[in-house]
């Protein structure tokens, strides 16, 4: 088993982050060893269960733990405030109390939602998150965001809330659709862009050979190598005060308002891969690029994972018709934004990205004609 540890400012956030094949068939276990032994309410979605459920009931009734077992729908429509409270009526009709604990079994939809309940419920309880995406195993369980959408933005509600104990189980992607895979893939590539220059080049190298979930050594590599940049970040600014915790937005605020406009219907990968692209156009054309041949090279890595590069035809694809204009318009909530003005994470070259809050809108719009 491989143990990272998350050193947060407070000590008592700072958390365990597991990393080993078979960790859900032991969760049980290892909750009651955290010191996490009370009543649990597993908050899951149906897809998740029907594929993963019995190993995390199995491993609870082992160990003994009472549990509750709270099942949405799949989806990102699921993100919201009034699931959040349905989630807390049936937390108190369950009579779960602070000697409970909330256990996360999902993707990100999933990780975020049940977090954010954590962090309220009672004022918050424990809080342990096991992701099954490849997107939630290297990004949404770590560092602690969580939240969910509202109409007029992404992410606008949610907390700084870690979870007590994070278990990454590299087996639960053996029931992941490719689909799935890919959406987590622009999130490797997101990382790899900011900080491991070597796994850019190596994903380039061959990007066919990533477009499906590789087995055992080089899955678990993988895995490591995405989780280290972003935990190396979190932990560097953990609530996003010193600036750098920003680099994680990279694509992010266009895509941010791709998910907005389609009314939160298209994958969060596929518009952070859209959104990148449009990031990397627009850094080349502010002049910031060392490697002018990115937005190309990243374009063909992309496309080969099969993910989207023109935000425009690919939303069209969900029967959504957009304007740069209404781009602009739906980026307008972006929590980045300082004095009324959008900041935009920007490419120097991969291992090197910047936060730029004097982006003229024009150039904006430009980018944004360019990758249509
Ligand atoms: N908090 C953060 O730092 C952070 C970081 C990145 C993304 N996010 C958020 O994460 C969300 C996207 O997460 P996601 O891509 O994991 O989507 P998701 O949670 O919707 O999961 C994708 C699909 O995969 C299914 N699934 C999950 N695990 C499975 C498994 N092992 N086998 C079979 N099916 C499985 C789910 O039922 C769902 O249909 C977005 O809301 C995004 O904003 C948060
Ligand atoms: O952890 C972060 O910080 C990130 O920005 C990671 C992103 O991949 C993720 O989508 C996150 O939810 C975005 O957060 P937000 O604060 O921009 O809503
Ligand atoms: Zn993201």
């Amino acid at each position: 088993m491989r143990t990272l540890h998350l050193r947060l400012p407070e000590a008592d956030r700072s958390h365990p982050i597991l990393i080993d094949s078979g960790l859900l068939d032991r969760c049980g276990e290892l909750l009651v060893r955290a010191g996490l032994g009370g009543p649990v309410a597993l908050i899951s979605d149906a897809m998740v269960m029907a594929h993963q459920g019995e190993r995390v009931r199995r491993a609870l009734r082992q160990a003994g733990i009472p549990f509750v077992e709270l099942v949405l729908p799949p989806g990102e429509e699921t993100k919201t405030l009034s699931a959040a409270a349905d989630l807390y009526r049936q937390l108190v009709r369950a009579g779960l109390g602070r000697d409970g604990t909330l256990l996360a079994v999902g993707g990100g939809v999933i990780l975020d939602l049940a977090g954010f309940v954590a962090a309220t419920y009672m004022r918050g309880i424990p809080f342990v998150s096991a992701p099954t995406t490849l997107l939630a195993m290297v990004d949404a369980a770590i560092g602690g965001k969580v939240g969910v959408d509202l109409p007029e933005g992404k992410n606008l509600v949610g907390a700084f809330y870690p979870p007590r104990l994070l278990l990454i189980d590299p087996t639960a992607l053996d029931t992941l659709p490719t689909s799935e895979w890919r959406h987590g893939m622009a999130e490797v590539v997101k990382a790899a862009l900011i900080g491991d220059p070597a796994l850019w080049e190596q994903l380039r190298a061959a990007p066919a050979r990533w477009a499906q979930p590789p087995e055992g050594r080089e899955r678990l590599e993988l895995l490591e190598r995405a989780i280290a940049v972003k935990a190396r970040i979190v932990e560097r600014d953990p609530w996003e005060t010193q600036g750098e915790r920003e680099q994680l937005n990279l694509g992010h605020t266009f895509g941010h308002a791709f998910e907005r406009l389609s009314g939160y219907r298209v994958p969060h990968g596929e518009a952070v891969a859209a959104g990148m692209r449009a990031a990397a156009v627009l850094s080349a054309r502010l002049g910031l690029l060392e490697t002018p041949d990115l937005p190309h090279e990243l374009e063909k890595l992309l496309q080969g994972l099969g993910l989207p590069t023109r935000w425009q035809a690919w939303l069209s694809g969900y029967g959504i018709q957009a304007t740069p204009e209404e781009v602009i318009e739906a980026m307008g909530t972006d929590k980045k934004r300082r004095a009324g003005r959008l900041r935009f994470v920007l490419l120097h070259r991969p291992g090197l990205v910047r936060t730029y809050g004097d982006v003229p809108p024009e150039a904006v719009r430009q980018a944004l004609m360019e990758t249509a």
